[in-house]
């Protein structure tokens, strides 16, 4: 029974809650136990008798070519009960770096052997033991060398949710000040390997929140609460700290899974630990209930966020609209971005009232140019941005795409502005206009500000305006960001090549850790008349973490822009000053408004070292 309907919204993805529990070679009990009577989803549970070492059945004389003692029979569920309702814990106690070499040993073959074992179950997930002490070189070594021949079984690594400020050893009980090296550590040695993520051991001590912050970048696929970082409320039930619930929603909306691990530690009022049946109550079902309930108030995703779900986190190559002739969807998401548009009408406004004062509104006519008009959505702005002030407007709409003059020439006819509009079916770069203009207006820019056709085709274009002519937009600059982002460092580094992580792509970036604040990089002017004027630039720029975020892997930088329409007037995607409510995606097309990773993600050694320095 899935944790029920975020904010009411009936979602296609549901949440899943398990529970942790000890060894039971009776599954089909177990199962009924934990899920018909306790209403969790699925059980995370030791796969082998915890005795079972592979030295102690050797000493005892037992050779390989016997059964292992140590499990029930797979034939006590189905594939499909063992796939969706176990999740395999292998043995807490093995110990790949001991210093012991009976355990190191045991350990090895143990681990392998559970994950054979797994894998001939059709286990969807495995959990492997936090790795004891701070090296885990041979432990990584050996799941580095089980990933490699592995099927669709996937490898969480239990990591304990701890960062200390580093005075104090209070973090784990081998003194580990931060989990996020250990994984880090672990997870390099692995290769990065998409098969091998993450479960996380929250604590009733939580650490900062930028530190908890790099773990949203990461692949986080559980969260296990023990019920002792339960408090408990008024009426003796447990419930979670504010700091625990803001966690527990941010991983919700990250599709981590919440696992409830530990026993009864909260004195529920009598009579509430049995149902209106009167049977048992799983002991547990308070802390599920809890959690059920911790999804449920979530807020609904608004409708273009669930709209755009299956963009999340998903590489689009940038559009080449100068190579390329745009297709009508794409248009027609650029179309529905409807604030865009009012924030250009607010802009051509602005301008044409500062052209035309208002005693000279009825004689003089500005002349406004759209270059790249697409199907004329800015030409209607403008013209309603006309009206709106009062002015006399002749528009020259310079579009390039034949197809979209197609639709230019039925806009035109359909709404009348047949002596406002003239269209020109052409190249901005080879059309030689009759007159010069007081205003151009393009909407030419890319996520980075510059990846379309600004500032080179504008700077082509502003042969057309008058030496006190208006460029709209005026100004755009450039920013990055550090982002860790594993999910798409992993569908990069798919491709197996370079010119993959060389590709700037389009992202809606969700699962990503945003390490500093973001910095402008570039910025362009328009017009920009002056002959020594150049669209060279070179930047090198400095990051720094916050002091209690602990360390992080760069994956990559996400890249926003803002940009100066007129005056006061902007539109743009920095995470600081974006322009609410402004998209530009679409179902099948790679869009130009949201932020993109640049470059080649950070981590290859080379890079990464040099990342190091920067940060
Ligand atoms: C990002 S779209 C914007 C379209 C439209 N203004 C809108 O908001 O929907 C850029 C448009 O510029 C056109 N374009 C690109 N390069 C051009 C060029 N050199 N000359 C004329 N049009 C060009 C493209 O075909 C495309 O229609």
């Amino acid at each position: 029974m899935p944790l029920g309907e975020r904010g009411g919204w009936e979602s296609s993805e549901s949440m899943y809650c398990g529970v942790e529990t000890d060894f039971s070679d009776d599954v089909p009990s177990l199962l009924s136990f934990h899920i018909s009577t306790g209403g969790f989803d699925y059980v995370l549970a030791p796969l082998m008798n915890p005795s079972y070492r592979p030295s102690l059945v050797e000493a005892n004389g037992s050779s390989d070519t016997q059964a292992l003692p140590v499990s029930g029979s797979d034939l006590v569920l189905a594939p499909s009960q063992w796939s969706s309702h176990v999740v395999g814990k292998v043995s807490s106690w093995i110990d790949l770096d001991s210093e012991d070499k009976v355990l190191r040993m045991d350990s090895e073959t143990t681990l392998k052997q559970e994950i054979a074992w797994a894998t001939h179950l059709s286990l969807q997930a495995c959990l492997l033991p936090t790795p004891k002490g701070t090296s885990c070189a041979n432990y990584a070594r050996c799941v580095n060398q089980i990933l490699q021949g592995l099927g669709n079984l996937q490898l969480w690594l239990r990591v304990p949710l701890v960062k200390s400020d580093g005075d104090s050893m209070d973090a784990t009980s081998e003194g580990l000040n931060d989990s996020w090296e250990l994984w880090n550590s672990f997870r390099l040695l692995c290769e990065h390997d998409s098969k091998l993520s993450v479960a996380l051991d929250v604590m009733s001590n939580l650490p900062s929140e930028t530190s908890l912050g790099r773990w949203m970048g990461e692949s986080v696929r559980a969260a296990i609460i023990s019920t002792d970082s339960f408090l408990t409320n008024a009426r003796g039930y447990p419930c979670l700290s504010k700091r625990h619930q803001k966690l527990i929603a941010g991983f919700f909306d990250h599709a981590v899974q919440v696992v409830v691990s530990g026993k009864l530690v909260h004195n529920l009022q009598k009579g509430s630990d049995s149902n209106t049946e009167g049977t048992q109550r799983h002991p547990l079902r308070s802390y599920l209930d809890y959690v059920a309930y911790l999804f449920q108030k979530m807020e609904p995703l608004p409708e273009q966020e669930r709209i755009e779900l299956g963009y999340r986190d998903f590489l689009q190559a940038p559009l080449q609209p100068l190579m390329d002739n745009l297709e009508a969807q794409t248009y027609e998401t650029f179309e529905r971005d409807s604030i865009k548009y009012i924030q250009y009408q607010r802009a051509v406004a602005k301008a044409l009232v500062d052209r035309v004062p208002d005693e000279k509104a009825s004689e003089l006519t500005t002349v406004l140019m759209v270059v790249g008009a697409g199907r004329g959505p800015l030409v209607r702005a403008s013209l309603q941005a006309a009206e709106e002030t009062d002015r006399k407007l002749k528009v020259y709409a310079v579009e390039k795409n034949p197809n979209a003059v197609v639709t230019l020439h039925n806009l035109v006819k359909m709404e009348g502005w047949e002596d406002m509009v003239t269209i020109i079916s052409c190249d901005m770069r080879f059309w030689t206009a009759p007159e010069k203009a007081d205003i151009l207006v393009s909407e030419l820019l890319g996520s980075f500000g510059d990846n379309e056709l600004s500032p080179e085709c504008l700077d082509g274009a502003q042969r057309f305006l008058k030496p006190d002519g208006i460029s709209i937009p005026s100004s755009y600059t450039s920013f990055i960001q550090p982002v860790t982002a594993s999910k798409l460092y992993n569908d990069v580094k798919a491709h197996k090549d370079l010119a993959h992580f060389e590709t700037p792509y389009v992202v809606k970036l969700h699962s990503v850790a945003r390490l500093a604040p973001s910095q402008p990089v570039f910025t362009f002017a328009h017009p920009n008349f002056s002959t020594k004027a150049n669209n060279q630039r070179y930047k090198k720029l400095r990051f720094n973490l916050p002091s209690d975020a602990g360390s992080a892997l760069v994956h990559g930088f996400a890249g926003y822009f803002d940009s100066v329409l007129y005056k006061d007037v902007h539109l743009g995607i920095e995470p600081t000053t974006e322009t609410p409510n402004m998209f530009s995606c679409s179902i099948s097309d790679a869009q130009h408004q949201w932020p993109f990773l640049l470059g080649r993600p950070l981590g290859s050694e080379d890079t990464e070292t040099s990342l190091g320095l920067m940060m």
